[in-house]
């Protein structure tokens, strides 16, 4: 008997992070974890092939229908934040189809620091990155990074075969979160995992309650699309469609699978037809404020449950 009703839609939980770092692994990890008390969907994310559902699939953590693959044809950022129109549609008929679910996990195409969920689609995200990522990664700061509702350092147990610091990793990751919740994880380590489900358990509380309010990490920097007028610098934080942001050229349909469309706030959002992100060109055209520094979202889920300190004491090392 799931340890909680469901007075409520189910919480919407996002993990995103650069290819390879363990979200299918976390994902698996959380179901095999909490299958037995709570009742979980997941919607994974791929560009070209149904590859992550198969293999959560074929792990056995969850009943085979309570794990759908969306392809997305494009890069997976235009799939959970420019463009959420297929995620939601799916996220909400596994809805329908398993009422009630505790918890929908929407697993995000690997992609690179840049990425976010928008929060018309999930209700909160962690950002995964790895050990063996490098230990600088969590230096670089990005929207993710700073700003997810949970930060994890995964793999933690190849850091002495990789030659990375943890506790160094995760004390530049707390530097970069003003003290967000990060969570040094391995499948190795049972300890590390008791804190990622006390983790979520509590933010489960907190969304049942009306407490947990979702937190936008911020738009992608700004960044370079290429097209037959030599390209030009796109922002996702201006507003699409409603006077306040232009392309200034066509899109042609036929060069991108996931096209135009609204998305869940009604904006009409233009398809992408080639991402060449030129991160060096949006710095130049912003001043130099990517996302990293831009914005100051609070963060609190972490304020009410573990905090960075109960996290992390334990897990470092
Ligand atoms: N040593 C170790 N390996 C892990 C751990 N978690 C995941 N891995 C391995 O890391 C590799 C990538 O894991 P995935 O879960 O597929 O990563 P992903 O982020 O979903 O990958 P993409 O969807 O391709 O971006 C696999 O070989 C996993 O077995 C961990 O805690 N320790």
């Amino acid at each position: 008997m799931p340890e909680f009703p469901t007075p409520h839609r189910s919480l919407r939980l996002g993990v995103a992070g650069p290819v390879g770092t363990g979200k299918s692994s976390l994902i698996a990890m959380i179901c095999r974890a909490m299958a037995a008390e709570i009742r979980i969907g997941v919607i994974t994310n791929d560009i070209y092939t149904d590859e992550d559902a198969r293999l959560l699939r074929a792990a056995g953590v969850l009943e085979p229908e309570r794990i759908r693959a969306i392809e997305t044809g494009a890069c997976p950022h235009t799939a959970i934040r420019d463009d959420v129109t297929a995620n939601l549609a799916g996220v909400e008929d596994l809805e329908a189809d398993f009422d009630p679910l505790d918890l929908v996990l929407v697993e995000s195409g690997g992609d690179n620091l840049t990425a976010t969920f928008s929060p018309a689609l999930i209700d909160a995200q962690i950002f995964v990155l790895d050990v063996a990522g490098g230990g600088d990664v969590a230096r670089k700061g990005g929207p993710g990074i700073g700003r997810a509702d949970l930060l994890v350092v995964n793999k933690t147990d190849l850091a002495p075969y990789v030659g990375v610091d943890v506790e160094q990793m995760i004390s530049d990751a707390e530097a970069a979160r003003d003290g967000g919740p990060v969570l040094g994880l391995s499948r190795t380590d049972e300890a590390s995992v008791a804190r990622l489900r006390a983790w979520l358990l509590g933010l489960l509380e907190a969304h049942r309650a009306g407490a947990h309010e979702p937190q936008d990490p911020g738009p992608m920097a700004p960044h370079f699309h290429a097209d037959e007028d030599g390209g030009y610098v796109h922002s996702h934080d201006e507003k699409h469609g409603d006077g306040g942001h232009s392309h200034g050229h066509e899109h042609t349909t036929g060069e991108h699978s996931y096209g135009a469309h609204s998305d869940a706030r009604g904006h009409a959002v233009s398809g992408h037809d080639e991402h060449r992100h030129a991160e060096a060109v949006a710095d130049r055209a912003s001043g130099g404020a990517t996302g990293g520094a831009t914005v100051g979202a609070s963060a609190p889920v972490s304020d009410q449950l573990s905090t960075a300190d109960t996290l992390t004491a334990s897990g470092r090392g």
